[in-house]
């Protein structure tokens, strides 16, 4: 199963936070992460195997919408920053439409990921 995690500057503190409370599941084999390129640095820097994307400005969160859109990424954990306007959110927007599009489960804050992770425990 292809996971992918996201999370705004603001909120990588946070997601650094969910990964560690589910080190283990997401370490386990039938688990592929993907990320954007900083929050996948993050989840390098935990132990986590991690195929990165491009950063999410750079056109990261884009990458991941193609493969949402391709039928390759089953769940997206991605926590936005509600608070700060961000240059590529026409990039976001697409990624959060293509999970709607294609009924992928979407989490946009750490409580929505807390229910998320519990159905595929
Ligand atoms: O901008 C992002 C999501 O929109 C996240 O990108 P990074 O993980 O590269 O910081």
């Amino acid at each position: 199963m292809e996971i992918a995690i996201i999370a705004h500057d603001g909120k990588k503190d946070e997601m650094v936070v969910f990964l560690s409370q589910n080190l283990e599941l997401f370490k386990q084999d039938h688990i592929k992460l993907i990320a954007t390129g900083t929050t996948g640095k993050k989840a390098e820097d935990l132990g986590l195997k991690v195929t990165r994307m491009l950063s999410g400005p750079l056109g990261g969160d884009a990458q991941i919408a193609a493969r949402v859109a391709e039928g390759k990424t089953q769940m997206v954990f991605f926590f936005r920053d509600p608070l700060n306007a961000h240059p590529h959110e026409p990039d976001i927007m697409m990624l959060m439409r293509q999970c709607d599009v294609h009924n992928v489960p979407l989490a946009s804050n750490p409580a929505t990921a807390e229910l998320l992770i519990k159905s595929i425990m």
